[in-house]
């Protein structure tokens, strides 16, 4: 049973018991009458939508409170999902693996603060008509601080040599040992040693930038390279057609890519660095994994280790390697720097404010980008999700001339299976009654969910689910 229809029953009792109220805009003096139109949030999963008739901004993981403090508490209302006093509205989170069972009727958004969102069912939340954000470069300093510190500690025992001088210590054998046992722990610089890096995104294109700067040479392999990654690349810096031509030679290797949970072969990322890949390691690569451990199969990794000199470094459990006397597993500390946790906060609520309170999409990974002119005073904006199929677009634009609305302007955009309009409509002096209207938007079939933006920032939100209308 699907969590829509799970949740159907209670929304069904709360369905039709909201009366309709009139908001007026104490700025313009319009008023707009929608059911559900009000600041008491009587909408989309009933009376305890939302706590004190805010919107209901829940946090799984520890946010920062830098970020957290962008929602201004006469609107917004964040607590813990785990604690919570009634259903969300906005979803808030980190590395949680994210189940469909929490993401309530109720909620219009999530976002990730930080880059993956492999523990987000994204897939899912698109048939939903839920948008999932992410906070692309918030985080990359931190990964590439610590992939320069991993390969610092896969040269030099740095790691071992610790943990030796603790038990010479217990023992008060320190004094006397440190210099003859310090032959134990020779290592080798990174100056002048190559250092491959496969993805060259964010945190890609900074590690090669400074990998340079710290005088190695430096290969890479990102078959989609973006402009913006590219103009931060360093100049001398050589692009391969493949990763196994970009880590042949190379002393160092940095993964830094998604992880798409199907084989290479399907298009995933799933165990990309594999047994093919790891043939064509040097005998004493080091491997820097700061992306996803599922990138690496463990098997072939712990063969190449056991084999040679090389080393692993990661920021992720391995249950094949956690012991192993080549490898370094850190907890995931990447992106764990006071800065990067008030980047990535603050960078998601920004985001997230901006489509609850003005419909705009950026940085979304399942949504297409849309781009808005301010909303002034006497437009009331709609914003309407369906599935991108033919057809709908016109059947959305003759409910605004059934309803014989004056449209300002107009924006289609599609991602993939899914389609996000939004619509401006000339607002008279006269009361406008977008009750039938909305409904009648939110129930052309394709159609997911709708909202009206005028107002307090998140009411206004009705949900065709699987033809029944849920506001
Ligand atoms: N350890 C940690 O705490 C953190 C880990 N990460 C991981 O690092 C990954 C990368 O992060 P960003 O650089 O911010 O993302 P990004 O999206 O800016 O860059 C990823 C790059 O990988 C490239 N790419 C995708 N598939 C590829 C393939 N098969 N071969 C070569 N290149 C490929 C893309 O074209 C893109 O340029 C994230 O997806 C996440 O899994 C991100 C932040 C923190
Ligand atoms: O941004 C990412 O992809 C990360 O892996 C960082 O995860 P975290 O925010 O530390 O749970």
């Amino acid at each position: 049973m699907t969590l829509l229809s799970l949740q159907r029953s209670t929304v069904a009792k709360t369905l039709w018991n909201s009366r309709t109220r009139v908001f007026s805009s104490k700025s313009t003096g319009l008023s707009v009458d929608v059911e559900h139109f009000t600041a008491g949030w009587n909408n989309a999963g009933g009376d305890n939508a939302a706590a004190n008739g805010k919107c209901s901004v829940q946090t799984f993981n520890k946010i920062s409170p830098s970020g957290l403090s962008r929602f201004p508490e006469s609107y917004y209302k964040v607590e813990a999902a785990e604690s919570a006093s009634g259903p969300a509205n906005v979803l808030l989170l980190r590395s949680h693996k994210l189940q469909e069972s929490e993401v309530d009727v109720t909620v219009r958004a999530i976002a990730r603060c930080g880059a993956g969102t492999n523990n987000i069912p994204v897939a899912r939340m698109t048939q939903l008509g839920i948008p999932v954000f992410n906070t692309p470069g918030a985080n990359a300093n931190a990964v590439k601080e610590l992939i320069l510190c991993g390969m610092l500690l896969g040269s030099r025992r740095i790691v071992d040599g610790v943990n030796h001088m603790k038990s010479l210590g217990e023992k008060g054998l320190a004094r006397e040992r440190v210099e003859k046992d310090k032959a134990m722990f020779g290592g080798r610089e990174i100056h002048g040693k190559t250092l491959a890096v496969v993805g060259l995104g964010h945190i890609g294109s900074l590690t090669a930038r400074d990998a340079t700067a710290l005088g190695m040479k430096v290969t890479g392999y990102d078959p989609g390279l973006s402009v913006m990654s590219a103009l931060k690349l360093p100049r001398d810096m050589e692009l391969k057609d493949s990763i196994a031509s970009a880590v042949a030679n190379a002393d160092y290797i940095s993964i830094n890519i998604p992880y798409i949970k199907k084989s290479p072969q399907e298009g995933g990322t799933h165990g990309i660095i594999g047994k093919e890949v790891i043939s064509h390691f040097k005998k004493d690569a080091v491997l820097l994994n700061f992306a996803r451990g599922e990138l690496v199969d463990s098997h072939a990794m712990k063969a190449f280790l056991d084999a040679g000199d090389g080393r692993y470094v990661c920021d992720f459990p391995d249950d094949e390697l956690w012991n192993h006397p080549n490898a370094i597993l850190l907890p995931h500390l990447g992106a764990s720097t006071y800065e990067a946790e008030d980047e990535a906060a603050s960078m998601a609520a920004d985001t997230l404010r901006d489509y609850i309170e003005h419909g705009e999409i950026r940085n979304s990974v399942n949504f297409p980008t849309t781009a808005l002119e301010e909303r002034h005073d006497q437009v009331v904006r709609v914003t309407v999700v369906n599935e991108n199929l033919p057809g709908v677009l016109a059947k959305i634009t003759d409910v605004c001339a059934k309803a014989g609305m004056n449209i300002a302007q107009q924006i289609n955009q599609s991602k993939g299976d899914i389609a996000y309009n939004v619509i401006d409509l000339n607002a008279s002096n006269k009361p406008m009654d977008l009750k039938d209207f909305q409904r009648d938007m939110t129930m052309i079939e394709g159609v997911l969910s709708t909202r009206i933006i005028f107002g307090a920032p998140g009411v206004g939100f009705a949900r065709n689910v699987n033809g029944q209308y849920v506001v």
